[in-house]
């Protein structure tokens, strides 16, 4: 996939819909993500903001309207869209038998990084609070240190758009400000943002825009946020 040149947005939405059986559960959504820019995507249980992201990431299709990556209809399983979008938006799911650091190795491996894999593995495991904790193996972790553990294998490779859904959840405080640290240091270095959230300091902290869900409809369309 040929990249755009800076200034056109990485993600657009179009008047997208998504329903399941005769309920919609998405109505109308439209937005733009540019890089270096982050969109808080908040709303109350079941509006529809893990919907909004299976979309963006292509893993499920929009029932109408359209979802376009760097100007291409968005897939899961473009070659282009793997390399280039990280997302974390699942349950935990690791090798029972392979270490924190084999995990990331792993990861950094398969996407490319060669020799500077381990730099970037030892960096990820610091930033992410898992350097004492490398040579564990996913069962002996905690449910703090297996969230950390998620996000450190979406930031040891490379990618354009992170996507992730309620990165805060079983971080405690001062995990949470050094998410929103990492975060805002990671757009400032370009990379594009789509952040689902129901921690309002971290969408304040992080976001440029807030796109506010009431079922399956926009409620506030992509404010800026003040101090973002
Ligand atoms: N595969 C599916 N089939 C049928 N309905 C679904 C499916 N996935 C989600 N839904 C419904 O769609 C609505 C939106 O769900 P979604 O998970 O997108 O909400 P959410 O805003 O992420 O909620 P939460 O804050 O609880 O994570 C909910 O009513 C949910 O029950």
């Amino acid at each position: 996939m040929p990249e755009s040149p800076s200034g056109t947005p990485l993600l657009r939405m179009t008047d997208v819909g998504r329903d399941y059986g005769d309920r919609a559960v998405l109505l109308s959504v439209t937005l733009t993500l540019a890089r270096a820019e982050c969109l808080a995507v908040t709303g109350p249980n079941g509006s529809g903001k893990s919907t909004l992201l299976r979309l963006a990431t292509g893993r499920e299709r929009p029932t109408s309207g359209e979802v376009l990556f760097d100007g291409v209809p968005v897939r899961e399983d473009d070659p282009g869209v793997r390399r280039r979008l990280a997302a974390v938006m699942d349950a935990a799911s690791f090798y029972p038998d392979l270490t924190v650091r084999e995990h990331l190795m792993f990861v950094a491996l398969a996407h490319g990084l060669g020799r500077a894999a381990e730099d970037a593995v030892a960096r990820v495991l610091a930033d992410h609070r898992l350097a004492e904790r490398a040579d564990a193996l996913p069962d002996a972790l905690s449910s703090g240190q297996v969230q950390q553990a998620l996000l450190a294998s979406a930031f040891v490779r490379p990618h354009d758009l992170l996507v992730l859904d309620e990165p805060e959840q079983r971080l405690d405080t001062a995990a949470r400000a050094g998410l929103a640290r990492r975060l805002r240091a990671h757009k400032a270095a370009g990379a594009a943002i789509l952040l689902v959230t129901h921690d309002d300091e971290l969408a304040a902290a992080v976001a440029d825009h807030v796109l506010d869900l009431a079922s399956g409809r926009v409620r506030a369309a992509a404010e800026a946020v003040t101090g973002g």
